[in-house]
Parts: C-alpha cells; structure tokens; sequence
C-alpha cells in the first residue's frame, strides 16, 4: 500500500543533518521501508544503516530494487511505507549524466540549487572532478567520462553528507572507468562523506567499499565487511576470496559454489535487518 505524499510520508521521511545529530548518530538509517508498484512489493520490509562517512556498495540481481532503493533514499520517491532517515545535504548521480544540453558545463554544475548561480563554486567542483578548463563547455563536446565527471562535480558542489550513486560508472570504457572509480575513492577520502553505491560489479564494491551488501527478495539479503588495506588490489588472494564469495551469493558462475563460506566478516541478513554470521 503506497504512502500518501502528503500525508504519512512527512513523518517516516525525516531528513537530519548529521553534523547537528548526536554522536553515533547513522548516516542512513532505514526500518521496515516498502515500496510497490501495482501492489508489487519490490522493497519489502527493508532495513539499512549506514555510518557517517561509511562507503557501501550495493549489489543485487537486475531488477531486485536497487535504484528503486536509491531514489527513496534520494528523496526522489516518497510513495513509501517505513521509516527513512537520511542527511539533509544528499546528492545524487546516475548512470546518465543528465547534463541540460542548452546550458554550458557550470550552470549545470548547479542546476537545481536554490539562491543566485555561485560560479565559483560551481568552478571550485569542476576543478576536483580534473574539469576546472571545461566551466564554459557545452555538454555535447565532452567525453563520456568528462561528463560523467560534470555529474560528479553536480552532486559535490552540494556539499553532500551523503552521495548517492547509481551505477555511476556503468557506461564508461574499462579504462575511463578505473579513472573515475579512482576519483571517486579521492574525493569520499577527502570529503569524508557516506556513500551508498548501487553496482552490477563485484570487483568495483571490493575496490572502493568498506561494506557490500547484496539486495534480493526487496530486502538486503547478505552483507560483507570488505575488510583490506586500501588502495586494493585485484591481485590480493583476500580479495579474490571475497569477490568469489559475492559473486556466488550473486549466483555468477566463478563464486565458490558455497553460499556460506566461512568466517564472521560476511553474514546472511536476517528479517529484522541483524547479521547472522555465515558459519
Ligand atoms: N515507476 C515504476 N513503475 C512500475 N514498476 C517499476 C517502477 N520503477 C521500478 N519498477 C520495477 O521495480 C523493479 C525494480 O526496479 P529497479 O530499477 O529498482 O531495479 P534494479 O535492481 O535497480 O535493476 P537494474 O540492476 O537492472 O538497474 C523492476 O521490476 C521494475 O520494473
């Protein structure tokens, strides 16, 4: 049964800013959400914290409701039931750039930021992103990852508690794409921001995540600390270890053809959201 936007939502949709929040306060702190479409569940009773300055990554089979996930959390869907607190300073970025192609790179920069343009800011978030020289492009002239990159700079300049990505790597080549993922791991380095990002690669949530979490059934199913010294490698026997392991949670051939390989850093979730550790 879906929320009334009016009505219920405004009380299980609390924005916090953490910064004012009490110490040990979440970054995202999400209990029993729903979310159908045409009475179809596709988040079913959810439950989902995440720390300050926490990095997640967000794994799941095509169509299990991670984007659908995302833009609850975005605040871009609220037709909700449950519970749903998240900073008040979030930015999101998507696959699609989504770059207006009758404004130049810099006004994109802050579309949709209330009060008068600020350039500055708009440059200062360019030039993180390595586009401080493309302010004045038009969008057309930029490279897939150039505008990727706009994208990122996009949700920064919004100075974001939390960052919310979904897939933002996906169309990029192989090579673009290692570049943008490094930037990404720099930037959260930097700003010390939560991230929830929602991947279809495994490699790329043991790269860049503290947690990976795999969504099925509408809720978070299964979840691993990915516990290795950063910048990681591929080449690391641990990693492989893990990357076996989620791919077989993922049921892509390659994992380990055992879904509870052992130790206390990865657990099936259970209903209430708690980890069961997979023995
Ligand atoms: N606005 C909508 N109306 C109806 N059904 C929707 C809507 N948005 C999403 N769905 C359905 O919800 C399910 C989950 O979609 P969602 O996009 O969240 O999956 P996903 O895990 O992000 O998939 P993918 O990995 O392929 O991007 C799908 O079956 C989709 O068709």
């Amino acid at each position: 049964m879906a929320t009334d936007v009016h009505g219920a939502v405004t009380d299980t949709l609390r924005e916090e800013a953490p910064r004012a929040a009490s110490p040990g306060a979440t970054a995202v702190q999400v209990a029993g959400l729903v979310r159908a479409f045409g009475g179809r569940a596709v988040v079913d009773d959810l439950q989902l914290i995440v720390q300050p300055g926490e990095f997640v990554a967000l794994l799941g089979r095509s169509g299990c409701g991670k984007s659908t996930l995302l833009r609850v959390l975005a605040g871009l869907d609220r037709e909700i039931e449950g519970e749903v607190r998240v900073p008040r300073r979030k930015a999101v970025a998507f696959q699609a750039p989504r770059l207006m192609p009758w404004k130049r790179v810099w006004p994109n920069v802050l579309l949709g930021l209330p009060g008068r343009p600020d350039r500055a800011a708009a440059e200062r978030a360019l030039a993180e992103v390595g586009l401080g020289h493309r302010a004045e492009a038009w969008p057309k002239t930029l490279s897939g990852g150039e505008a990727q990159r706009a994208s990122l700079a996009r949700a920064l300049v919004r100075e974001p508690d939390l960052l919310l990505l979904d897939e933002p790597f996906g169309a990029l080549d192989a090579l673009t794409r290692i570049k943008a993922q490094r930037l990404v791991a720099e930037l959260w380095r930097e700003r010390g921001c939560a991230v929830l990002l929602v991947t279809h690669d495994v490699e790329e949530a043991l790269l860049l995540a503290d947690r990976a979490l795999v969504m099925e059934g509408g809720r978070i199913a299964y979840e691993t600390t990915v516990d290795l010294p950063r910048p990681r490698e591929i080449s690391d026997p641990r990693f492989g270890a893990l990357r076996a392991r989620l791919l077989d949670r993922l049921g892509v051939e390659g994992g380990t053809g055992t879904h509870a390989a052992g130790g206390a850093d990865h657990a099936e979730v259970t209903g209430d959201g708690s980890a069961a550790a997979a023995a």
